[in-house]
């Protein structure tokens, strides 16, 4: 039926994690009558194009499918190659590292009615895996040092049960101190008392699943995953202790497309539940062969008990059951399988988005200090992830004032102490209005974070821009910040008296508060820079802070083209102009309007450098809202 090209040659990559091949089902009697030797191949198997012959790597391609689109396997069994060779090839040269310890886990998977159950029970004429490995494991087992148990389970909508005792209790999947998976309440059989001979076996798995079907307290569809374990103990005569290997045989319920009407008479619901349980052993086998750092054994109950088998040392074999005649799910099981195979298209369930979006805060928690990653932990720990930020963030929103201040530098320490207030007025003014601004859309992030059904990567890309806001108002930088805003208010007030005698020490206390504040920031930007925690705005920012440095550039410009900043008046006594110029000043929360200022005598505004610079600071601080506004739109998209 199939045709190949390929000859069944020793396998020469066993110590692959994941081994994935296929094994076309031979035709049953039934069908060979119901053909009478007419029959189309529906699947070709080729060798795969550009290999050098070293690998056995095929490609299964159905009926009039290109090449070009047919399915990669590491290898693909004839119709005509039976059980026996698939064992000698593939499952006897491993029974030997069962014995030092390691775990075989060997796994049916195909559609309904592919030849799963035959290839791994077999029939007593003819066995299958797990009979012929039992049958190599007791002709090993030649004295008392090793000992021999076997278990019999199933795996019924996310629940195991114990087919060895008669009554079938839940068997508990738990998790020791360690990190090793127990299979608690799960029956063994052992080889000295029950299946000394593979007669024995035979009577037990045959029987038991019999036995199973009659005895079932309540009313089962037979749609389940099944598995025998064979537990070997053996002396590790090196080191003088118990060695414990596994032989895993896993028969998995038929894949079924979910919408059409399942055999059992499953819903919808039920048939996806089982497609749900194949998906995320298909996901596990994906994340060992990409060498993913995150494998996702908790997404169902049969990923979670074969844990143990799975990685490291052990090896895992993956036999896809191929129908002979056309069947559409078995080109949909064929196209699962290769994908897992490569490594590539992974499929998610919704719970694997889940298991992604923790898997990425985890990635992220992981990423060294002062990197955007670290953040992600706010979801669990939101005030100490802000705290860690608020020590290495606090660079971004010093960096504005840096730039803002670098156009400055005048000689008089008044005039520079008056500019710098003024500065660390509006500045942070405007960065704690962003503050306020952002910190609702922080913690709507950190929600959506939190809430891990809804994780999608839309979202996850907007995430840097989260962090990057949380990275530039940590909260406890953000109460320095008003702090700071807040000291500077009582110079608000008295601003009408700012150049008199008699408030002239209680101005300058208030700008050295000020100014305080600001060699905090001062500090707090060259730790920053210390601690390289730039590149977290820079890297995955590059927009807040380009932002940023225009708005300082404005502000920069601002200050240089006024010619009162340059020549702040020193008269004690001001004139009403300049006292409404000097509130104007402190005061950029409540702009002039430019309205009023046209009002007064136009020869006014324009010859009073105080009434020039009132109208420039005005314009520059609608033009600044504007800004503001038009970020804020932005930065929330
Ligand atoms: N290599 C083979 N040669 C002849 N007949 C086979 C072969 N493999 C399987 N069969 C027959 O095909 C039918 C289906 O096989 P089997 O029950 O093993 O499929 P399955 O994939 O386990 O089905 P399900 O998903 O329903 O459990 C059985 O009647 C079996 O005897």
């Amino acid at each position: 039926m199939a045709s190949s090209h390929i000859k069944a040659t020793p396998c020469s990559n066993l110590s692959q994690k994941v081994r994935i091949v296929a094994k076309i089902r031979g035709f049953t009697d039934q069908e060979s009558k119901f053909l009478n030797g007419d029959s189309a191949p529906w699947i070709s198997v080729h060798k795969r194009k550009g290999d050098d012959g070293s690998s056995e790597k095929v490609t299964i391609a159905f009926e009039n499918q290109s090449t070009r689109d047919a399915y990669e396997m590491d290898y693909c069994y004839e119709q005509n190659e039976d059980n026996g060779l698939v064992f000698s090839r593939e499952i006897k040269p491993l029974i030997s590292k069962v014995f030092d310890g390691q775990n075989v886990t060997i796994i049916a998977y195909g559609a309904r009615g592919s030849g799963k159950t035959y290839t791994i029970q077999g029939t007593k004429e003819k066995p299958g895996l797990a009979a012929l490995a039992i049958a190599e494991v007791f002709s090993m087992v030649k004295d008392n040092e090793k000992s021999v148990a076997i278990s019999f389970y199933e795996v019924f909508q996310d629940h195991v049960y114990d087919l060895l005792d008669p009554m079938h209790p839940e068997v508990q999947v738990l998790e020791d101190a360690q990190g090793k998976i127990k299979l608690k309440g799960l029956s063994q059989a052992s080889y000295l008392a029950f299946v000394k001979s593979i007669s024995e076996f035979h009577k037990l798995y045959f029987n038991e699943c019999s036995l199973h079907e009659a005895k079932m307290p309540f009313e089962l569809p037979r749609k389940s995953h099944k598995g025998v374990i064979v537990h070997i103990l053996c002396n590790n005569e090196s080191s003088n202790t118990k060695l414990l290997g596994k032989i895993n045989f896993v028969d998995l319920a038929g894949y079924e497309d979910a919408r059409r009407k399942s055999f059992e008479g499953l819903n919808l619901v039920e048939s996806s539940r089982f497609n749900k349980s194949l998906y995320a052993l298909l996901n596990v086998i994906y994340a060992i062969n990409a060498n993913e750092t995150h494998v996702p054994y908790r997404e169902s109950k049969l990923t979670r008990m074969l844990q143990n088998s799975f990685g490291g040392a052990n090896h895992v074999l993956m036999l896809t059951c191929l129908n002979p005649l056309f069947c559409q799910d078995t080109i949909c099981t064929t196209s699962l399988a290769s994908r897992s195979c490569q490594g590539t298209n992974r499929f998610f369930t919704s719970s694997m988005k889940k298991s992604k979006a923790s898997a990425k805060r985890v990635a992220l928690s992981s990423l060294p200090k002062g990197k955007l990653g670290s953040v992600s932990t706010t979801a669990k720990k939101p005030t100490s992830s802000r705290a860690h930020f608020s020590e290495k963030n606090i660079s971004h929103l010093i960096k504005g004032r840096k730039l803002f201040d670098e156009g400055n530098n005048l000689s008089s320490s008044m005039q520079t102490k008056s500019r710098s207030n003024i500065a660390s007025v509006m500045q942070t003014r405007f960065l704690s209005d962003i503050g306020s601004a952002i910190v609702p859309y922080l913690q709507e992030e950190e929600n959506s974070i939190s809430d891990d059904v809804s994780a999608s990567l839309p979202k996850s890309e907007e995430k840097p821009i989260s962090y990057a806001f949380s990275a530039m108002l940590p909260i406890t930088e953000e109460t320095s910040l008003v702090n700071a805003v807040e000291d500077t208010k009582p110079i608000e007030e008295k601003d009408v008296s700012l150049y008199s005698e008699s408030n002239q020490s209680e101005v300058t206390s208030a700008i050295d508060g000020t100014m305080k504040a600001l060699t905090y920031l001062e500090d707090g930007y060259n730790k920053g820079k210390e601690n390289k925690s730039l590149p977290m705005n820079e890297g995955e920012s590059p927009p807040l802070s380009a932002r940023l440095r225009e708005l300082s550039n404005n502000l920069k410009s601002l200050y240089t083209s006024t010619p009162l900043h340059i020549k702040i008046p020193q008269e004690t006594h001001t004139s009403f102009d300049n006292l409404v110029v000097s509130t104007d000043i402190v005061e950029p929360k409540t702009p002039v309007n430019e309205q009023n200022l046209i009002v007064k005598d136009m020869w006014e505004v324009v010859n009073c450098p105080s009434g020039a610079f009132s109208a420039h600071n005005s314009g520059f601080k609608h033009s600044l809202v504007q800004d503001y506004l038009k970020f804020l739109n932005s930065a929330s998209k």
